[in-house]
């Protein structure tokens, strides 16, 4: 038997979400399908879990540097009840997530969706019709294709493990391997990273990793550049992670081998052809509304699209576009302008905007404020050695066109910033802001002048 719906939402995540219910409470008839439990990414296996991880070895950390400064003992993680905390949180996600939609009349299909038409979905069995299709259905760990791939384990494993083994290696230097390690690291694990890149973080700037990489020192985590990861064997009940690192073998003996290495668009197993969605080099091929260039009745929206960074407020954001382009034609497109991005180790490093290559590159004329600023109060009271920052200012205009922040509060920090790059604010604007004292965007004006 086949359903019609209005609208088929392929994902349960943030982009899908967005989409679903706006589109229901405008009137159309809506179904959602999740091959997994409702939620997403974000919610079940990514930013918020994660975010509860890091903030119980945030607390340890935060003891350990204040040792002898006020507090005393010695803290520790413990991992099991850390996990059941996280817990706590994800497990009542997918219940409350399938009620949100029968309250407002969306139906939920549980299984994988694919292509059966180009107006027509199936889920396990189910054929929806649909006038139209949203795919939203996030990313995937890339493939590496290497030998002994199947030894890894992703950021789903990693964060429901029971117990936390004693050796780890992280295959990748972004951003899960630095959060991964960093609380890792902190509870208790002998971790190794081995990043291809010549460097932690690329989509950091360069100068303010390399301040925070005295922490990964401080922790102990061996940090390994230039390493490519060419195999993974299996050794009795551990693993050898074996790279190449400028010519040489590199040999890392594990318990552990978690994949860190970098994720694509999940078009996995949609049957695309069936829905005449095209697709180039695995990534649907979108117009600039997000609409698959040869199905007009199918957009796309979030990690799936791709067509922005892969970060929670992007799906959010691509996901507005494409219920103003359905409900309104395509006329609307994605303004990733002032898109902030963490990466939460301890401390975090945050990033906005465009740094020094890129303004040159745009030929923009600004001068640039950076100081590695440890000695600030903002850093000394809460014991933390690694405080920095470097600001873009435009010459002509005093716009804001960047702001690269690393220590204590960078976190929220980076969103005043993210502000006025998105609405055009100048230095001026923000220097002449009353900022409550002592928080760290109290440090803005000292950061401008
Ligand atoms: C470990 C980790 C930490 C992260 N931390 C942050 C962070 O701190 N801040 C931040 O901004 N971003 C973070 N991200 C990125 C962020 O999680 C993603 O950008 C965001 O969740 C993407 O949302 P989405 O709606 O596009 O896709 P998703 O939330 O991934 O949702 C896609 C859904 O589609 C389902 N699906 C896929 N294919 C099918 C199919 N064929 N049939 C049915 N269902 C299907 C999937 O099961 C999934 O539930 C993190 C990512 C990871 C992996
Ligand atoms: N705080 C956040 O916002 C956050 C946190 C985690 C993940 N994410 C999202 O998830 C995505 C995936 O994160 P990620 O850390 O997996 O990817 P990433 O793109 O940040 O980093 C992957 C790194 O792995 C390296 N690499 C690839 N293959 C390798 C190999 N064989 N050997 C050694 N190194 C190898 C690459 O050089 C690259 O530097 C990110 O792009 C981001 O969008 C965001």
């Amino acid at each position: 038997m086949t359903r019609e719906f209005d609208l088929v939402v392929i994902g349960t995540g943030t982009a899908a979400r967005v989409v679903a219910t706006r589109m229901r409470d405008a009137g159309w008839s809506v179904a959602v399908a999740d091959a997994k439990p409702f939620g997403g990414t974000c919610a079940l296996r990514g930013c918020d879990p994660k975010k509860m991880l890091v903030g119980g070895t945030d607390a340890v950390d935060h003891a350990r540097r204040m040792r002898g400064l006020g507090v005393k003992g010695e803290a520790a993680v413990d991992w099991s009840e850390l996990v059941a905390f996280k817990r706590g949180f994800t497990e009542p996600v997918p219940g409350k997530q399938e009620t949100l939609y029968a309250d407002r009349g969306i139906e939920t299909f549980r299984g994988h969706a694919r292509f059966a038409a180009p107006d027509a979905v199936e889920v396990d069995g189910t054929t929806l019709g649909a006038r139209h299709v949203v795919i939203a259905a996030g990313a995937r760990p890339v493939p590496l294709g290497i030998p002994g791939d199947e030894h890894l384990v992703d950021n789903e494993g990693f964060m429901d493990l029971e117990r936390l083994p004693r050796r780890i290696v992280f295959v990748g230097g972004g951003y899960i391997a630095a959060e991964f390690s960093h609380i890792a690291a902190r509870a208790g694990a002998q971790v190794t990273v081995l990043q291809r890149g010549p460097r932690m973080l690329k989509g950091f700037d360069a100068d303010l990793v390399g301040w925070l990489m005295e922490r990964f020192g401080d922790i102990g985590i061996d940090v390994r550049t230039g390493a490519s990861v060419e195999a993974i064997e299996k050794a009795g009940d551990a693993y050898r992670v074996v790279a190449s690192q400028g010519g040489d073998t590199l040999t890392v003996e594990a318990d552990l081998v978690v994949h860190a290495s970098g994720r694509i668009p999940n078009l996995e197993g949609l049957d695309l052809e069936r829905g005449n969605v095209a697709t180039r080099d695995g990534r649907l091929e979108l117009d600039e509304h997000l609409r698959s260039v040869s199905n007009p009745n199918v957009y796309a929206a979030g990690d799936a699209a791709q067509a922005g960074p892969p970060l929670t407020p992007v799906s959010s954001h691509d996901a507005k576009v494409v219920v103003e382009n359905l409900l309104h034609g395509p006329h609307l497109r994605p303004d990733y302008r002032g898109v902030p991005s963490v990466a939460f180790t301890i401390p975090p490093i945050a990033a906005v905007g465009l740094d020094e290559e890129r303004a040159r590159k745009q030929g923009l004329r600004f001068r640039t404020n950076a100081r590695s600023v440890p000695q600030w109060f903002t850093a000394r009271q809460a014991a933390e050695t690694v405080y920095g920052y470097k600001v873009l200012i435009e010459e002509d205009t005093g716009r804001i066109l960047g702001a690269h922040l690393v220590g204590p509060h960078a976190e929220e920090t980076i969103n005043l910033f993210a502000l006025a790059l998105r609405h055009s604010l100048t230095s001026d604007h923000l220097a002449d802001t009353m900022f409550a004292y002592p928080t760290a965007a109290s440090d803005l004006s000292s950061m401008l002048s």
